[in-house]
């Protein structure tokens, strides 16, 4: 059985008489908690990374993520359900998280996953497959990589897992680039009727706003972003980190658009590996990035 360890919130206090910042409102996640309210799931894994052929170092991410979202401005109802401790064994971790997921989904509320490498996005699918078992589902993928390889499960075959296993699920990912999959990835996405885009299609077209468009049509949508689609320069923790990928101003109007729609069901960003980043910096947009989802979403709660 997998452990779940707890996060202690600290930061700063401007005015003792407000509670204004995430770590002034945040409460421990349990059952009973406010129906609506995002709900933050750590799962501390790299083990998929390292059978990818990866640059391991993403395991602290949900502990360096939320120090940052620590002060962060936030005055509505927030919880924090822990984070799965992963290991080698990582079918049996992705099946805790899978189990996670699914409780505080079925609490009808919103969870706010932090990896881990993205292998957590395996663990994610299983809980929201497991609460919505007969739904049309979607998943939108903000990636440089397709992560549809045909090996031992890792951080680069999930998506391959899941449609090869659910005829249920379709797949959108944005932001490919051409340098980091090759030919049989892209033959293995036509294989599969992936709904890709690259990089240069999502900046110079109408892509995005069509595939929002598309996934209203969905029982319910799951979202993954990874944090190699956002360029090195300004994401440079990550396990294989692009040149050529969304600026820290794309992927917050992207995000700030995705939390409006309406059926979605969780999102988690992965891929922080705080262990490889400079001066904080893809922790920090990771936390930004979740601090404007949860903003934007606010209207849901
Ligand atoms: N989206 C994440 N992808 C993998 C690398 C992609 C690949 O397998 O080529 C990762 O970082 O581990």
């Amino acid at each position: 059985m997998n452990k779940i360890e707890h996060h202690e919130y600290t930061g700063r206090i401007d005015n003792p008489d407000v509670n204004e910042r995430l770590h002034q409102i945040i409460r421990r996640w349990h059952s009973k908690t406010d129906a609506g309210a995002p709900v933050f799931i750590g799962f501390r894994s790299e083990e998929g990374v390292k059978r990818n052929q990866g640059r391991p170092g993403a395991f602290d991410g949900p502990v360096v993520v939320r120090q940052k979202l620590a002060s962060m401005p936030y005055k509505t109802p927030v919880f924090d359900y822990g984070s799965i401790i992963g290991d080698e064994d990582l079918e049996t971790s992705q099946t805790a998280l899978g189990k996670s997921v699914a409780e505080v989904l079925a609490n009808n509320q919103f969870p706010l996953i932090i990896g881990g490498g993205h292998e957590t996005l395996y663990g994610h699918y299983l809980g929201v497959r497991q609460t919505f078992p007969k739904k049309k589902l979607a998943v939108i993928n903000f990636d440089a990589h397709f992560d549809l390889r045909n090996e031992r499960p890792s951080s680069g075959t999930m998506f391959h897992q899941i449609l090869s296993q659910d005829q249920d699920v379709d797949y959108y990912v944005l932001g490919i680039q051409p340098s980091g999959n090759t030919e049989s990835l892209f033959k293995r996405a036509e294989y599969f009727n992936v709904n890709y885009a690259l990089m240069n299609a999502v900046r110079n077209t109408n892509i995005y706003a069509e595939t929002l468009e598309k996934l209203k049509g969905y029982d319910a949508v799951f979202a993954t972003l990874c944090m190699d689609s956002v360029q090195q320069s300004v994401a440079p923790g990550t396990s294989a980190p692009a040149q050529n990928g969304y600026t820290a101003c794309e992927i917050h109007d992207m995000v700030a658009q995705l939390a409006k729609l309406e059926n979605l069901t969780s999102f988690d960003i992965s891929e922080v590996a705080p262990a490889l980043d400079v001066d904080n910096r893809t922790s920090s947009l990771a936390a930004s990035l979740f601090h404007s989802f949860m903003i934007e979403r606010e209207t849901f709660q």
